[in-house]
């Protein structure tokens, strides 16, 4: 709201003066005027300091001697600086100063084409000191006309008839706050500050009243109501809502509700035909419908502030707020989190999730500390009026983190690297723990909020990184793929990226004990999937017409077996198994190599018991690229298969979409996760180890604990359990990177945590609960499920013989994991006799006509007169 009058105090008097207006009255209006002397710079910052939610200050800075410290004043909120010619000079080379925050003071050395010239064309205002010829600049302001700049008047005799004739002529007055009442009647020597601010606020309605808009202070309208000179003189004088009701008389708001407002600012729109009050409500609301506002309850910003401070008054005991309050570490954490998340969004659906994400964490911190919305929204707008403005470079760590230009490996570090010792990550009051909600206390957004998958890096990002290796594995091929092998993997002496079958004895060298546990869990998996061959049916859909269906093996099939933050040979096994059963004629496996160039061990024996043709050293996207389109010795594949981490999923995308490659891939399978179903019957210690067995994958892994109707100390038990077996692993600091988002659910029966796991969707699903048999009925999504206490999900991702490259992220409700089927493909066929023919001609003839597709009928009715005529 521009000043409509400025009301001047000394800086050095204005907290103790008790002449004139108070400062509260002061800040009713929302403007003051003042002069800085050349040893004051100090107090008026400070002033502006303690000031500048309060006011907008406009500064007589004449005799500060350094433009530096006039930018100074202006950088610590002042709105404008009243200068002389010479200061306005220096001013207008200052890059980032809006000149429409300086207005150039008329002197007695000035003329006035001096000034004319100094402000033409700019915005840069103009302020006439002690007046004394009041007409004069009446005339002077009227020959100017409308399109002038900002004129400020103080006068030599400032009486409220020369005070109203330069509002009049569209000035602002400056006039000593100690001259100015908010009651005239018990103060008739001074003048009454409500008739100046209504003097020139125009009424076009019969009874003269004033359209009032009432808002609160984030400027969000509570309602409309009407004013009156005597309205506004009696709110500034009780520093309350008054206004005028049309049939009522004066109304003080509240005053039988007991709905009262706290008079904040009064201020007008651009044409002074409106006036608005801003207040700070108290009690219900401002609408007598008891609503916050006449327009309905609060939404937004302004809702979730409301609720936050409601919860922080009184939160449920065991409430998510009632945790976040309580501990500021989960809060910070949470923060750090959720700006994560929002820097690495890129869809505008995501920015705005993940935005939404963060300014609910960041306003809980707000209201934690006792901090409004209307307080960070003044800070937002004295930042605003900086000059001297910061280069806006990342600090320190976050600098080296995000640098744009960080060579490759340290996009990788950022991505998986585990949680220092120092890092907080995954920890509550130093345990290793999992942060808990309860269903029955929490709103449905948080659960779900709790259930979200860790973000992957923004697939912009990833792809921004995988086209290029992409179109570099396409174009130069093996020479290529060893460089990036070379770089990722520091296998700098490797020459040639493929190893061909038959395999060298010794490069599968393994102990007996190895060599055993590798059979046994081949043997299981041969037969687990060879038992979902599926035969070949045979169906008579009508009298003469015979459908069939028969599969048939993909024939070259290419499986990435990851290698980045551990080996995984069980995931060699679980890919070339099925493709051996199924019958692909070429099975080429890739993983990445080690540093000195070798694969490991058990990958080059699972490859030689499954026949593979070759083994690809190579990981990443370079892997998928060179299967997919074949380099000079890597065999190009039809379908690619396996699990891997964002550079191996979006290298896969990337390839099954292009149609020139003439490749499909599985699935998405990314990071491992797993959700244990326990009630009461489960034993801790196995809960617990069955959580972190996945927890261990990355830190990009996520756990999920639905604990049905348990106790506080069966639920203690069991976190104590995760806390003692998970600071006794080697990979603790990876496991403590997944328990920072992974949670415990607590709900109350059997029926709802199914619920829960179905929306889910999780990679693994454990039971731990009483007849869990049972319960595998209700599960709808689920990428493999591990049933009863004897059933860790470790037996699935080694023996038991089920397939452990699984749909992950949520995609076990539309996707299989890898079984005999991911090998094969369908063909159907169709055998009619003649009289199959009679029997479904019609049809087919009659649909053809339909689509008005002659040839397809004309296929049939040929056969069928063909037949007529006995020709056939
Ligand atoms: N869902 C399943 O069935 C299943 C099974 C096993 C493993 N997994 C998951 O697979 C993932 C394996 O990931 P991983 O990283 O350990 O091995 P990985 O083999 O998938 O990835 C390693 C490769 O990534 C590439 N890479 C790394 N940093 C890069 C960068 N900055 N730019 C370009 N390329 C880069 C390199 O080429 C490297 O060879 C884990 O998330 C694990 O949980 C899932
Ligand atoms: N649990 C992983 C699937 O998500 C597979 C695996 C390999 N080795 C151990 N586990």
């Amino acid at each position: 709201m521009s000043a409509t009058i400025l009301p001047q105090v000394d800086i050095a008097t204005y907290a103790t003066s008790t002449q004139g207006l108070s400062l509260q009255q002061l800040s009713f209006i929302g403007s003051v005027f003042t002069k800085v002397g050349a040893n004051q710079v100090e107090d008026a910052l400070s002033f502006l300091r303690q000031t500048f939610a309060r006011f907008n200050t406009y500064i007589d800075v004449h005799s500060v001697p350094s433009v530096e410290e006039v930018l100074s004043l202006l950088d610590a909120g002042a709105v404008k600086v009243f200068v002389t010619l010479q200061q306005l000079e220096q001013l207008k080379s200052v890059k980032n100063l809006d000149l429409d925050r300086v207005a150039v003071t008329v002197s007695d050395e000035s003329t006035r084409e001096d000034i004319i010239n100094a402000v033409a064309g700019t915005t840069v205002g103009v302020y006439a000191e002690a007046v004394a010829d009041i007409e004069l600049v009446e005339a002077w302001l009227k020959e100017y006309g409308g399109e002038r700049p900002p004129v400020f008047i103080s006068l030599s005799k400032a009486t409220e008839e020369n005070l109203l004739k330069v509002m009049n002529s569209g000035a602002v007055p400056v006039i000593s706050a100690e001259r100015l009442t908010v009651n005239p009647e018990a103060d008739p020597q001074r003048i009454d500050i409500a008739k100046l601010l209504i003097a020139n606020v125009e009424s076009d309605r019969v009874d003269g009243l004033f359209p009032t808009l009432v808002t609160d202070e984030r400027g969000i309208a509570l309602g409309l109501v009407y004013s009156s000179e005597k309205s506004v003189s009696e709110s500034l004088r009780t520093g309350a809502g008054v206004y005028q009701s049309r049939k009522r008389g004066l109304w003080y708001k509240g005053a039988t509700s007991g709905d009262t407002q706290e008079l904040i600012k009064i201020g007008f729109d651009c044409d002074q035909d409106c006036v608005r009050f801003v207040v700070r409500q108290k009690g219900k609301g401002f609408c007598h419908l008891s609503t916050a506002t006449c327009f309905g309850e609060y939404s937004g910003l302004s809702r979730l502030q409301q609720t936050l401070q409601k919860r922080k008054a009184s939160a449920p005991e065991g409430s998510y707020t009632a945790r976040l309050y309580n501990d500021p570490k989960l809060l910070q954490a949470k923060i750090m989190e959720e700006a994560n998340e929002l820097c690495e969004a890129t869809t505008k659906e995501d920015v705005a999730w993940e935005a939404a994400d963060l300014l609910y964490f960041a306003l809980t911190k707000c209201v934690a500390a006792g901090v409004t919305l209307e307080e960070v929204e003044q800070n937002l707008d004295a930042k605003n009026l900086k000059v001297k403005r910061r280069k806006g470079d990342a600090k320190g760590p976050w600098a080296a983190k995000l640098s744009v230009s960080a060579p490759q490996d340290e996009v990788k570090e950022a991505a998986s690297v585990p949680k220092a010792r120092s890092d907080p990550a995954g920890t509550i009051d130093g345990r290793i723990e999992m942060r808990r909600f309860n269903t029955a206390t929490e709103p449905n957004s948080v659960i779900q909020e709790a259930l979200k998958r860790p973000s992957q890096r923004s697939s912009e990002k990833i792809m921004g990184i995988v086209n290029p290796i992409i179109a570099d594995i396409r174009a130069r091929g093996d020479a290529a793929v060893l460089e990036y092998t070379h770089k990722f993997e520091k296998a700098t002496s490797l020459t040639s990226p493929v190893l061909k079958a038959p395999f060298q004895q010794a490069l599968m060298n393994l102990s007996p004990e190895t060599i055993a546990a590798i059979d046994t869990s081949f043997e299981n998996i041969r037969r687990f999937h060879a038992a979902q061959a599926d035969k070949p049916l045979t169906v008579e859909t009508m009298p003469g017409v015979v459908c069939s269906r028969f599969s048939r093996p993909i024939e070259r099939v290419g499986l990435y077996v990851p290698g980045g933050t551990a080996v995984l040979p069980s995931t060699a096994l679980m890919l070339g198994v099925p493709a051996m059963v199924a019958g692909c004629k070429t099975i080429v496996i890739a993983s990445p190599p080690r540093a000195d160039g070798s694969i490991t061990p058990e990958i080059v024996y699972v490859a030689h018991k499954v026949g593979a043709q070759s083994i690809v050293l190579a990981g990443g996207a370079q892997a998928v690229a060179a299967m997919a389109y074949g380099t000079e010795s890597v065999s190009k594949v039809d379908k690619i298969l396996g699990p891997g981490n964002q550079f191996v999923t979006a290298a896969k995308m990337v390839v099954a979409n292009d149609t020139s490659a003439g490749v499909s891939i599985d699935m998405p399978a990314g990071p491992s996760e797993v959700l244990v179903i326990a009630d009461k019957t489960a034993n801790p210690a196995f809960v617990a180890s069955d959580l972190l067995s996945q927890a261990e994958h990355g830190v990009d892994s996520q756990v999920v604990l639905i604990a049905v109707d348990l106790t506080a100390e069966q639920l203690q038990s069991i976190e104590n359990e995760v806390d003692r077996q998970a600071n006794a692993l080697p990979r603790v600091d990876i496991v403590r990177g997944a328990i920072s988002h992974s949670v415990t659910l607590l709900v109350k029966d059997i029926k709802e945590a199914m619920e829960y796991s179905n929306l889910y969707a999780p990679e693994h699903l454990i039971l731990q609960v009483h007849e869990p048999e049972k319960i595998v009925e209700l599960v709808q999504n689920a990428g493999s499920v591990f049933v009863g206490p004897w059933t860790p999900e470790s037996v699935g991702d080694y023996s038991a013989g089920v397939n452990h490259s699984l749909p992950t992220y949520g995609y076990a409700k539309q996707y299989s994991g890898v079984n005999l089927g991911s090998y094969v493909k369908h063909i159907t066929s169709s055998n009619l006799s003649p009289e199959g023919l009679k029997n479904i001609g019609s049809a087919v003839m009659q649909l053809a006509k339909v689509e008005e597709l002659e040839a397809h009928r004309r296929a049939v009715s040929i056969r069928l007169e063909h037949m007529e005529k006995g020709t056939g």
